[in-house]
């Protein structure tokens, strides 16, 4: 039996506010993980639909807030979101504009410089965060509207983590050495213009294609507007075991193989959380053998201009003083990994936190 419009939304939104008179194909798109992905071919063009039988449409419309913040800057490629909502099963949905992607990662200068131009462009005059809450893999990332960027960072971004080692692993000596270096970081701040500008705040490479024309593409955000951190193209994976950087921009095109090799060390490191089961599970399934941990491959500031690839014009001045800023942006994400993946991650976390309480003397 056909189903009625009503209890498809997705088919009822195509055809109405989509602009097609009919569906030629639908099609399944592999490569993600947590969702399932399809193209749907019509008279009006392709259009990309992500579905989740699992999660309410907060996840999706997350995604679609952060897209469609990225895309009003008008500057790098990112998928045009259209529509989320509930499916009538459970579940949401999300569709969004299709992008035919190309063979070749891009121009990395120009996904600099695109990036750039996004965080310039991406301003906010409600302060540092974001309309929505978020995650960082699977981690919860409040957003929460705040003027000052020192207590959204020691707040929403360490102190949120600090909590979580505490409750999650009885861990009293990092939350209490890094709630006191959370209370310190003013003077790492001083004389440095503090201005919010809007971050994909998940840029792994996973996350970065490129069009049919060789143009940069961003997806999957975890948005949120931050500080501007006067880098042209921040960017560099992290290996999980020991967080040597693997530069993205070294890879030529040939960054899964260089990932994967990656990948292939992490699996011992991997520790099982009642907080990420779900998440696990479904890569677990999705990845066999390399395990789960390729969604969380970091992003982390770094870098500044001294990728070749990057040299050139700067597009935004770099701040003074980043160098001893730079492991407090790390830290945020050692902490995530702690709290994700387990113990393999706490010494790093934990010598970031005493070097600063030492460097601070606090
Ligand atoms: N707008 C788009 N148009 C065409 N293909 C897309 C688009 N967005 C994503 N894709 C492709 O679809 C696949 C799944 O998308 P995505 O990675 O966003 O899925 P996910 O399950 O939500 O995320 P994750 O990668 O975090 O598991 C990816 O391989 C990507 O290449």
């Amino acid at each position: 039996m056909m189903a009625a419009m009503g209890d498809d939304p997705i088919r009822e939104w195509i055809l109405s506010e989509g602009k097609a008179t009919q569906i030629t194909g639908i099609r399944p798109v592999g490569g993600g993980c947590i969702n399932r992905a399809s193209r749907y071919d019509t008279d009006a063009g392709s259009f990309f639909v992500k579905t989740n039988r699992g999660i309410g449409p907060s996840m999706f419309e997350a995604e679609a807030l952060g897209l469609s913040a990225m895309y009003e800057t008008g500057s790098i490629r990112v998928p045009r979101p259209f529509k989320f909502g509930a499916l009538p099963t459970g579940g949401s949905y999300i569709i969004m504009e299709f992008i035919e992607f190309g063979a070749s990662r891009g121009d990395q200068s120009v996904l600099g410089r695109k990036l750039a131009e996004m965080h310039k462009a991406g301003k906010s005059a409600k302060g540092f965060g974001f309309d929505i809450d978020n995650t960082i893999g699977s981690t919860p990332q409040i957003n929460t509207w705040t003027s000052d960027w020192i207590e959204f960072y020691s707040k929403h971004r360490l102190g949120y983590q600090l909590k979580l080692a505490r409750d999650q692993y009885g861990d009293s000596t990092i939350y209490e050495r890094g709630q006191r270096l959370a209370k310190n970081i003013g003077p790492l701040f001083e004389n440095v213009v503090i201005e919010p500008c809007l971050l994909q705040g998940d840029l792994w490479s996973g996350n970065i294609s490129s069009d049919k024309n060789g143009e940069p593409v961003i997806l999957d955000p975890a948005c949120y507007c931050n500080i501007a951190s006067g880098f042209k193209a921040p960017i560099a994976i992290g290996s999980m075991s020991s967080l040597q950087r693997v530069s993205m921009i070294d890879l030529n095109g040939d960054t899964n193989s260089i990932l994967l090799r990656e990948l292939g060390k992490l699996t011992q490191l991997r520790r099982l959380n009642v907080l990420n089961m779900g998440i696990m599970r479904q890569n677990l399934e999705c990845h066999g053998v390399l395990g789960l941990e390729d969604l969380f491959i970091m992003p982390i500031l770094r870098y500044p201009c001294s990728q070749s690839s990057f040299s050139g014009e700067r597009v935004m001045p770099k701040q003074p003083g980043f160098e001893k800023r730079r492991d407090l942006y790390m830290l945020y994400h050692y902490l995530n990994h702690y709290n994700l993946f387990g113990s393999g991650y706490r010494s790093s976390a934990m010598s970031i936190i005493d070097d600063y309480l030492r460097m601070l003397k606090a």
